[in-house]
């Protein structure tokens, strides 16, 4: 059998270093797109299995850190969620091996087609109900993503949407990017005991999560349009919360709000807000 009709393994496989990735087992294709941490590639390994190649820039991240966290986020596996297949860290710059997801961002991908998406609260919902079931897996894993935003997943064939780089926040050099005063801080995105104690917890990731909610519902807008990151801060202390986009039905936008509540102990889990949200999904058809 070629290892091409093989299912891919979720990591390396074979090797002893199960999570390390010999360079010389891929083909490194075209530009997905880059960033102050790198490039991203699309690359064949083993011939024939898509992969995307972050190509991470020396000194963006703690790479020692990183490639002892690698060992775990590899164990992680489900549909919803971006599967590491594996790194490799004998040189420099190191490179993060994942499955690829044709489609790219999903940010990106409401924006372009918002003309077909404005209309489908189906479709909306359904890709909303994917980042739930990836997310209430991390939750059940006690995994915290720290940077769920619409950005941060990804849609693959048959509007698959799965979540990644869950974890890889904490790697981050950039103090701009990992502090919550810094110019890269992802603040719309961060809920008060985030922005106040730096309090990351699968509670803060349901937060993001209802932020997310939004994204997907507005097709793509910016949260809070062009408000600085300090006026965003001011009104969530206040607990000012984002309007109701005009295609998202009232009961849909019952539960981003408590995805919104100010006590974290207040908000729905995963698992519960996954439930709610399929019962929403029913009444819809
Ligand atoms: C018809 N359209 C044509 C245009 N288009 C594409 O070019 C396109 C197609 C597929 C793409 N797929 C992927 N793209 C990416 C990708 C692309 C660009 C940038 C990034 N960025 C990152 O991975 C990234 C950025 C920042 C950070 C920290 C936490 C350090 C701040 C961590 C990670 C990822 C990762 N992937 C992982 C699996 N699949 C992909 C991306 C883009 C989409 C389809």
């Amino acid at each position: 059998v070629s290892p091409c009709d093989r299912p891919v393994p979720p990591t390396a496989g074979l090797s002893h270093d199960k999570w390390e990735i010999h360079p010389s087992e891929l083909m490194i294709l075209e530009e997905l797109g880059s960033g102050q941490f790198g490039v991203v590639r699309r690359a064949k390994w083993r011939g024939c299995i898509d992969t995307a190649v972050k190509m991470m820039k020396v000194g963006t991240m703690s790479e020692d850190d990183f490639i002892e966290e690698a060992k775990v986020m590899t164990k992680l596996q489900h549909p919803n969620l971006v599967q590491l297949y594996g790194v490799c860290s004998k040189h420099r710059p190191i490179y993060i091996v994942t499955e690829y997801m044709k489609h790219g961002s999903l940010l990106n991908y409401l924006r372009r087609h918002e003309q077909s998406l404005i209309g489908n609260m189906g479709l909306l919902l359904d890709m909303c109900i994917q980042v739930c079931k990836g997310m209430a897996y991390l939750e059940r894993h006690n995994y915290i993503h720290r940077d769920l935003a619409a950005r941060n997943c990804l849609v693959g064939s048959e509007n698959t949407v799965k979540v990644a780089d869950f974890g890889l926040a904490r790697y981050v050099l950039d103090d701009q990017y990992t502090s919550s005063g810094g110019t890269k801080f992802p603040i719309k995105w961060a809920p008060p005991e985030v922005l106040n104690y730096t309090r990351f917890s699968s509670k803060s990731d349901v937060w993001g999560y209802g932020v997310l909610m939004w994204e997907v519902f507005t097709c793509g807008k910016m949260p809070y349009g062009r408000l600085k990151n300090t006026e965003v801060v001011e009104r969530v202390q206040r607990g000012i919360i984002l309007e109701k986009p005009k295609a998202c039905a009232k009961e849909i936008y019952d539960v981003m709000r408590k995805c919104w509540l100010h006590n974290p102990e207040d908000r729905p889990g995963f698992r519960i807000l996954k439930d709610q949200l399929a019962t929403v999904a029913q009444g819809l058809t």
